[in-house]
């Protein structure tokens, strides 16, 4: 059982990085839409927290009520929102938040450039978790990538085990934005995801990551060839 899993995970990592997921084809196949900036961009939380449903509200303003149907390994969508004058394409990861997915995103969270992390405000565990998740993020997230924290279904208010308050302390604590977002009714999930495209795009403006990260890599390549040969430097 154990070895049929990892292959599937396996094979399903192949398909996305590849492309080859029928799925990826005809999203990238539908998203030729012209943009000036690019960022990746990953939902993680607890299973059933409605990360899919977040993503969808976004990108086709739409609520998937009706059967929970689990994310199997990772998906993405793409949209782009415009930032003052630019056109920024978010290409948004969907991830499985079911335990035994969870060597098939780690491999992902190193491309990202921002994570928007949900919890349930009616589902105590996926509120404990967060800590979790945080300290996952620590371990496998570029250092200095931008996390938002979002207190989820905060339509639910006859269900809700999470005050609004909690989820605030723990966002300071943590030293992340926090904000309360409804897959259902839609709010504030335009709101986080243009937050999260405006701070990138203003970072990115900034201090341009690409090229400083190149040069710095290509200098230290080259002295390392130089203490090892008695080459220049
Ligand atoms: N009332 C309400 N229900 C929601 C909301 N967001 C999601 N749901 C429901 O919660 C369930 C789980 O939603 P998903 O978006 O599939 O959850 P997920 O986090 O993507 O789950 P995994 O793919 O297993 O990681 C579904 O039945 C949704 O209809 C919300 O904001 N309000």
């Amino acid at each position: 059982m154990l070895g049929t899993m990892s292959s599937r995970q396996a094979s399903l990592d192949q398909e996305v990085k590849n492309g080859t997921s029928r799925n990826v084809l005809e999203r990238c196949a539908s998203v030729n839409e012209y943009f000036d900036i690019s960022f990746k961009v990953m939902l993680l939380g607890d299973s059933a927290v409605g990360k899919t449903c977040v993503l969808v509200r976004f990108k086709d303003g739409a609520f998937l009520g009706g059967n929970f149907i689990a994310t199997v390994g990772i998906d993405f969508r793409n949209k782009v929102v415009s930032v003052d004058n630019m056109k920024v394409k978010l290409q948004i990861w969907d991830t499985a938040g079911q335990e035994r997915f969870r060597s098939v995103t780690h491999a992902y969270y190193r491309d990202a450039q921002a994570l928007l992390l949900l919890y349930d405000i009616t589902r105590k565990s996926s509120f404990d978790n967060i800590r979790a998740w945080l300290t996952e993020i620590h371990e496998y997230a570029q250092k200095d990538v931008v996390i938002m924290l979002l207190g989820n279904k905060s339509d639910m208010a006859a269900e809700r085990v999470i005050k609004h308050e909690e989820g605030q302390k723990l966002a300071k604590e943590y030293g992340v934005p926090f904000m309360e977002t409804s897959a259902k009714t839609g709010l504030n999930v335009e709101l986080a995801f243009h937050a999260i495209a405006r701070e990138l795009t203003q970072r990115a403006a900034s201090q341009p990551h690409e090229p400083k990260f190149q040069i710095h890599d290509y200098i230290e390549s080259q002295k390392q060839k130089s203490n090892c040969c008695g080459g220049l430097m």
